[in-house]
């Protein structure tokens, strides 16, 4: 029912929950209000999942019945309906707890539910590396368990953020890819609301791909279905983005007209953050079109700007205002705004740090980085303004911002151009030309950096040779050209295959090397099996169809033994010696040296 129709959904346990209260049924009413908490803040309907949820807690601490369970589940809804209402740092611990005690239970669904409590708040800090890697879990999880809804959410935010994780090319294809799996999924099923959703995130996957045109068609489909629906919250945010689209195209009459339509609906259902980008939208519109009468709209956005709102938004209305009051030339409190502006843009990367720490993930490399570039960023705009503001009075003040706000603007392009151009360049010198896989030097850094990983904390890791077989021939019947077809053809079905942590890349001539982190010899034979059938399934120019092109393959353990990268390529080498000695087309497995294969 939360596919299709949340507020169907909440009418549903409404009904239950009145029947259970007269029937005096307490475990019926507890678990009906927790839906209702759960389809409410689906809604984003805070105010009205806050009130089921502490009827929830009242029940529960004078029920003789509770157990940890319904504790457990409470604690989980609760998470779920404080994300963007509590700072992250804090939502974090909490599911650290919940998960530490729903471990013991044995609890795959809870603890499903509890990856998507910490989806949701990585998404909500922008910490997009993280939230793939919960994304992927939700979607194997919710897979494992028949949670259809988490599964279909969880890819639609693989989608949402394929073009936004570190080391991926923004592409809409891609992006599109993981909306069509999610279709998909739903298959036959009416899922109105969740089809609203996935529409809502190809917009915002267009968007980023600088396509707003599209990006707009596809958030006022968004906005039809939610309106189909009566889900408040879906068309205000249809809205919002519609009219955002709207604005970048030059239309801001139009994009006015729809925030406007927003604020109302977000105003009924206390809605801050939508609210927040409804006023964010009237003032940016209003000050496109120079209107004196932007005037009256500020001091309602002020009241929005709510302390539960994440800084990166209050930044955004911030500047949003900043640049209203400049159009009023009230020159000295727009430079105030902006300085708030970049504030609180600090404040919204110090709470993006204290979550990374708190996931103890190996990245704190980026993170640094990102924190430096926009603290510099922030100190060369704000000392700039500042001295302006000194040399000259209010007017000159003016002229100073806008020539600041310019040159700023000028070096934050040349500065993202230089690093666009450097990381092409990094990309391009560890890319393998012909096939786009990591190359040889690429590929055996990543082989070095799994090894390292494995032999320090223990954990299996396999590494694994793979050869064409009678690749000599291939050429020499069908030519080079063909050949090369044939090297595509294996990069191809590497991509269908493998898990994004498996690493693939070819170290010369028809020979790739795989590196397979978390797995055992043992699960090998069902991974040549898998790339054996993708690789036969592609179609390979210039050869019948299926091909009949086969590889070898000889794969070794890392092992406890401290064998360095060269050992172990030795030893995987020997095995796919022996695959091409017995026949080919087959695997050879070898164990660590310690202990016999
Ligand atoms: N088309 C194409 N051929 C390549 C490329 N790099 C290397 N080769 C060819 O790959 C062939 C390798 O052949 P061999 O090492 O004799 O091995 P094989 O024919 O695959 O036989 P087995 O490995 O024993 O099954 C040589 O003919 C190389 O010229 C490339 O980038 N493209």
């Amino acid at each position: 029912m939360a596919l299709d129709d949340p507020q169907g959904g909440l009418d549903w346990s409404q009904q239950k929950l009145a029947k259970a209260r007269a029937a005096q049924d307490v475990e019926t009413q507890f678990w009906m209000l927790l839906g209702s908490a759960r389809m409410a803040t689906t809604l984003e309907d805070a105010q009205r999942s806050a009130g089921y949820l502490a009827e929830a807690r009242r029940l529960l601490a004078t029920w003789p019945g509770a157990g940890p369970m319904h504790r457990l589940w409470l604690g989980t809804t609760q998470a779920l309906a404080d994300v963007r209402l509590v700072p992250t740092v804090e939502l974090m611990a909490r599911v650290l707890s919940l998960r530490r005690e729903a471990v013991p239970l044995g609890m795959p669904d809870l603890l499903c539910e509890v990856d998507s409590v910490e989806l949701w708040a990585l998404v909500d800090v922008g910490n997009n590396d993280d939230a793939w890697a919960a994304a992927e879990a939700i979607e194997r999880c919710a897979a494992e368990t028949g949670y259809l809804d988490l599964e279909v959410s969880a890819i639609t935010q693989l989608g949402s953020l394929s073009g936004r994780v570190s080391g991926k090319v923004p592409a809409v294809g891609q992006a599109e890819d993981y909306f069509q799996r999610a279709l998909a999924r739903l298959d036959k099923l009416p899922a109105r609301f969740q089809r609203s959703l996935i529409e809502f995130e190809l917009g915002g996957a267009l968007n980023a791909a600088r396509l707003p045109g599209s990006a707009r068609d596809h958030f006022l489909r968004a906005l039809a279905l939610s309106q189909d629906l009566g889900d408040k919250a879906g068309v205000a945010a249809g809205q919002i983005r519609a009219g955002e689209m709207m604005l970048l195209m030059g239309d801001a009459e139009s994009a006015l007209q729809m925030a406007r339509s927003a604020l109302p609906l977000m105003e009924a259902q206390g809605n801050q953050l939508r609210l927040t980008a409804a006023h964010m939208l009237v003032l940016k519109a209003m000050t496109a079109l120079k209107r004196p009468d932007v005037a009256a709209a500020l001091e309602p956005a002020r009241r929005a700007d709510a302390a539960n709102v994440p800084p990166a938004r209050r930044a955004e209305l911030a500047q949003a205002m900043a640049e209203a009051l400049a159009l009023l030339g009230q020159h000295a409190r727009a430079y105030a705004e902006l300085q708030r502006a970049n504030q609180l843009r600090g404040q919204s990367l110090e709470g993006q740090r204290d979550t990374q720490m708190l996931r103890l993930q190996a990245r704190y490399e980026t993170a640094r980085r990102d924190v430096e570039t926009t603290e510099l960023r922030r100190q060369t705009e704000t000392a700039q303004l500042a001295l302006q503001a000194r040399e000259a009075g209010q007017r000159a003040l003016w002229t100073a911002l806008g020539a600041a706000c310019l040159l700023l603007v000028g070096a934050v392009v040349m500065v993202v151009r230089g690093w666009r151009h450097r990381r092409q360049l990094a990309e391009l010198a560890l890319r393998d030309e012909l096939t786009g896989l990591p190359n040889r030097r690429a590929i055996r850094a990543a082989a070095q950096a799994q090894i390292e990983q494995a032999q320090r904390w223990q954990g299996p890791c396999v590494l694994a040779l793979i050869d064409i077989d009678h690749f000599k021939q291939v050429n020499d019947v069908h030519g080079h050209a063909t050949g090369d077809a044939v090297l595509k053809a294996l990069a191809k079905a590497s991509a269908h295959v493998l898990r994004s942590h498996d690493r693939f890349g070819r170290l010369g001539g028809e020979e790739f090397l795989l590196v397979i982190p978390g797995s055992a010899l043992a699960d090998m034979p069902a991974v040549f099996d898998r790339l054996r059938s993708a690789f036969s399934a592609v179609e390979v120019l210039g050869l019948p169809v299926p091909h009949g092109v086969r590889f070898s393959m000889g794969a070794v353990d890392v092992g406890t033994e401290g064998e360095s990268l060269d050992q172990l390529l030795d030893r995987a080498d020997h095995a796919l010696y022996e695959a091409k000695a017995a026949g080919r087309d087959q695997l050879v497995v070898r164990g660590p040296v310690s202990a016999p294969a």
